[in-house]
């Protein structure tokens, strides 16, 4: 059907096929040889796609365009069809798309369609009935503010950048593009973005590893997010529990670092152009989805909300959180999932640092975590590994290394909120009684629900109204009436509190393998003090997929929505999404569903 509501069909030519009789549905753009020959002796020679295609669906399809006149080859074998084997010259236009191979986790596969008329008018009339489907796609993004971190893994931001750049130029995505000059220099430039810059975007890209993630994730957050500190139990015995500190939490001039304002300017450095200013949003969505942008009052972006997304193109040296949230560590994929405004919520920690170090009288300090908080061996091996940068990823095995020698551990007090749970499987809500017992998972639990494509946990929490939009949340299981603080103490080798799977190359499983990614909860895992031998089993175990890493005496781990620490341990670090933070004393909470991703989950 055009977009009139016809079906649309004409005979064209595609290269390296034929002459094919073209037909556009309404979900479909399907063709058939009108050689039949060409069929059979297609499947033995056409090496362009993997299998002999005849339909892509327009849900595959990100851009189609006119190209110049030129030529269109015939199969490549000789078996007298139209075009003879050979070429023939004449007005082109290109369907992009993609297809998913069928084995589980492996990266999408570009694929481009070059069809072929001699009527200039027959060609630009598909493209316009083509373009007018791709963009009944709903939520595709029009414009992103990218950042490119150029030294990020082995120094392949900008070429990671430049190998996806052409899809989003062809899906006729406006992008905004920083190359990072130093660290801090994303959050800068996103933390002193005013509210109505920030509008003329649909989201944030990060070109690199969970580090340059996090500062755009801080950035964004710093000034915007509004929600009281974390809950504490009384023993906390901080400012958490005075009244007038359950104010809004945040505080920019404490997250923020020094602007610069030279590095900060918005003027584009490279810019997709696009001849298409028509949004790719209908009117009522643009509405909905970006409300205070299109009022002719000051814009007020607050966090969560429905219509902001952000991005992460992989290159860095770990990137467990594109690994969690998308099943695989391919820019290609990754690329197209922002492309078509892939969207699903992400739980983020809000870490707050009371206390630096046993002696200092500090401000409170809020830090944005999307995967991991750790602490102990977690926070040594990445202060550790700092002074090996020169080695590059590497550093990691060797810091690791060496930090596993000195067997170190740390006195510290954790209380964590203990709160009622709800089984998706079973249907029964934890209460009462069974919750000392429950508190503490074991690791082999039949049960375990693993986090992928419309998982039903997360789901759940959404379609539950436990999910507001557009309004400043914690996780509502912080809250919870049925909540209580229970406590541990004593040495630790660390403590680790993981917010996602945090799935990586190196642990297929991730620390915990059915965290979910919106379900408003962390996992905290406490490794208390054992013999070295038993510590580097339990970090084995965290190395091979089907294992249970938790499953020992010496480990604690605990689902719970907020916890605190206190260690009087003078060189207290904490390793946030690989970045360091010194801190002695802080409070951490899960608000659920904070930010949106372009993403749909893990297809594991
Ligand atoms: N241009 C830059 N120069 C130096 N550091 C930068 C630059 N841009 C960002 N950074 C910082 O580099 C750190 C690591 O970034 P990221 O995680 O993206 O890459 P990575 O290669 O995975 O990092 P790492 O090897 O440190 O784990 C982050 O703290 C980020 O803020």
């Amino acid at each position: 059907m055009d977009r009139n509501g016809k079906v649309l069909r004409s005979t064209l030519f595609l290269d390296q096929v034929g002459e094919v009789a073209v037909t556009l549905d309404p979900d479909v753009l399907s063709w058939k040889p009108l050689n039949r020959g060409s069929v059979a002796s297609s499947c033995l020679c056409m090496k362009r796609h993997s299998k002999i295609e005849t339909e892509i669906k327009f849900s595959n399809v990100y851009a189609v365009e006119f190209i110049d006149r030129g030529l269109i080859h015939g199969p490549p074998w000789n078996c007298g069809g139209f075009l003879l084997g050979s070429t023939s010259e004449m007005y082109r236009f290109v369907v992009h798309g993609f297809h998913k191979p069928e084995t589980c986790c492996s990266p999408w596969v570009l694929s481009e369609y070059t069809f072929g008329h001699e009527d200039l008018q027959k060609c630009q009339m598909w493209v316009e009935d083509i373009n007018a489907y791709i963009k009944i796609g709903a939520g595709r993004p029009k414009s992103l503010l990218v950042f490119v971190h150029p030294l990020c893994g082995k120094g392949r931001g900008n070429k990671t950048w430049e190998m996806v750049a052409p899809i989003f130029s062809r899906a006729k995505v406006q992008t905004e593009v920083k190359v990072t000059k130093r660290a801090g220099h994303a959050f800068d430039i996103i933390s002193s973005l005013s509210d109505g810059e920030l509008c003329s975007f649909d989201g944030i890209v990060a070109v690199g590893g969970d580090g340059l993630f996090n500062e755009v994730l801080n950035g964004l957050l710093s000034s915007r997010h509004k929600v009281p500190y974390p809950p504490a139990p009384t023993e906390f015995n901080y400012s958490v529990n005075d009244e007038k500190n359950q104010m809004f939490g945040n505080n920019s001039k404490n997250n923020g670092r020094a602007c610069n304002n030279d590095e900060n300017g918005l003027s584009p450095e490279t810019s997709s152009t696009s001849d298409d200013r028509e949004p790719l949003l209908s009117t009522s969505e643009s509405t909905n989805k970006c409300g205070p942008c299109n009022t002719d009052q000051n814009p007020a972006i607050s966090f969560p909300n429905d219509w902001f997304r952000l991005g992460i193109i992989p290159a860095g040296s770990t990137d467990a959180i594109v690994i969690s949230t998308t099943g695989m560590r391919d820019p290609v994929t990754s690329a197209l999932h922002i492309i078509f405004g892939k969207s699903m919520s992400l739980d983020i920690a809000q870490v707050v640092r009371w206390k630096t170090s046993p002696s200092s009288m500090d401000l409170p300090y809020v830090r944005y975590a999307a995967s991991f908080a750790g602490y102990g061996f977690y926070g040594d091996v990445i202060k550790e590994s700092e002074k090996y940068r020169w080695m590059g990823p590497v550093r990691y095995d060797f810091a690791g290394t060496k930090v596993f020698l000195e067997h170190r551990s740390y006195e510290a007090e954790i209380a964590f909120l203990e709160t009622e749970k709800f089984d998706p499987l079973t249907g029964i809500t934890d209460t009462g009684e069974s919750k000392m017992q429950s508190s503490r998972l074991s690791g082999q639990s039949s049960n375990k629900v693993i986090c992928r494509m419309n998982c039903t946990v997360c789901n759940e929490a959404k379609n539950s109204g436990q999910f507001p939009s557009n309004r400043a949340i914690t996780s509502p299981n912080v809250h919870s009436e049925n909540s209580r603080w229970l406590q541990s103490k004593g040495r630790f080798i660390s403590v680790g509190a993981a917010i996602i799977s945090c799935r990586n190359e190196r642990s297929p499983d991730g620390l915990v393998a059915d965290a979910h990614l919106a379900d408003g909860f962390l996992h905290l895992i406490l490794v208390k003090d054992c013999p070295r031998p038993y510590y580097l089993w339990h970090l084995m175990q965290l190395t091979r997929s089907g294992s249970n890493p938790l499953n020992f005496d010496f480990v604690e781990h605990h689902k719970t929505p907020a916890f605190t620490f206190v260690s009087s341990h003078d060189e207290s670090v904490w390793n946030l999404d690989g970045e360091i933070l010194q801190a002695c004393q802080v409070s951490v909470q899960v608000c659920r569903g904070l930010v949106n991703l372009f993403a749909s989950g893990p297809e594991v």
